[in-house]
């Protein structure tokens, strides 16, 4: 299976584009990761990605992957800031179960207690919060995984934790993985391939 970008251009409501032309693909198992300096549009390509922000032109498919009704996206997105993509009128069961009902191993696995199931999201930590937020993106129906500075706020031994978590769960269920983020180590360290979008840039300048 394959996640598949092509001649993607993008601009938000100014004249300036994002994206110019962006071409970007990853395969079932494969770990990308999706770098360049702040504000080159790696967000917004992820949010292209993952349907949330349509293209002004250009292409977005998964080849090999057979359409279902279901409301659940095989491309997931995990943010940096876990409070601005839960409902904050919900309890975490219901946030985590809207997503699916994952097994008491996975959410052992997480590290997520119990007791945090029946409290609100404004009654858990930044790192706890994260946690469900991981956590529901790791559904069976899930095919590509978009990790966007996904530990950035955590301490070093959330990270490591979750991390672990993610990494186990895409190699086991062969999901292809891009990794969003500064942290050049962690990078290097995990992805199989690294995108530079700085590079389609310099590129261009080339071209003319
Ligand atoms: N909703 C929006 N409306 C208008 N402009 C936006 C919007 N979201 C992002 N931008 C602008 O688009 C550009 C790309 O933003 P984006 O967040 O995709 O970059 P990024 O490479 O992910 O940056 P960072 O590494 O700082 O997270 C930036 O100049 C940003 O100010």
């Amino acid at each position: 299976m394959q996640l598949r970008a092509q001649n993607i251009n993008f601009k938000y409501r100014s004249d300036r584009y994002i994206l110019k032309d962006i071409d970007f693909s990853i395969e079932s198992g494969e770990i990308v990761g999706l770098v360049a300096p702040s504000g080159f549009g790696k967000t917004t390509l992820a949010k292209i990605l993952a349907g949330y922000e349509k293209p002004e032109s250009g292409s977005v498919e998964i080849e090999g992957l057979t359409k279902s009704k279901n409301r659940y996206s095989p491309i997931q997105l995990i943010f940096q800031h876990p409070e601005k993509s839960v409902n904050p009128k919900w309890k975490m069961s219901k946030i985590l179960n809207e997503a699916f009902e994952p097994s008491k191993e996975l959410l052992d696995d997480m590290g997520i207690k119990d007791e945090w199931l029946n409290r609100w999201p404004s009654e858990l930590s930044g790192g706890e919060l994260q946690r469900f937020c991981v956590l529901r993106a790791l559904s069976s129906e899930t095919k590509f995984l978009i990790a966007d500075e996904m530990t950035t706020m955590l301490d070093a031994i959330t990270q490591a934790q979750i991390w672990g978590v993610v990494l186990e769960h895409v190699k086991k269920h062969n999901i292809g993985l891009i990794v969003i983020s500064h942290e050049k180590a962690l990078v290097d360290r995990i992805c199989h391939r690294i995108v530079d979008l700085s590079e389609f840039e310099e590129l261009k300048q080339d071209i003319v």
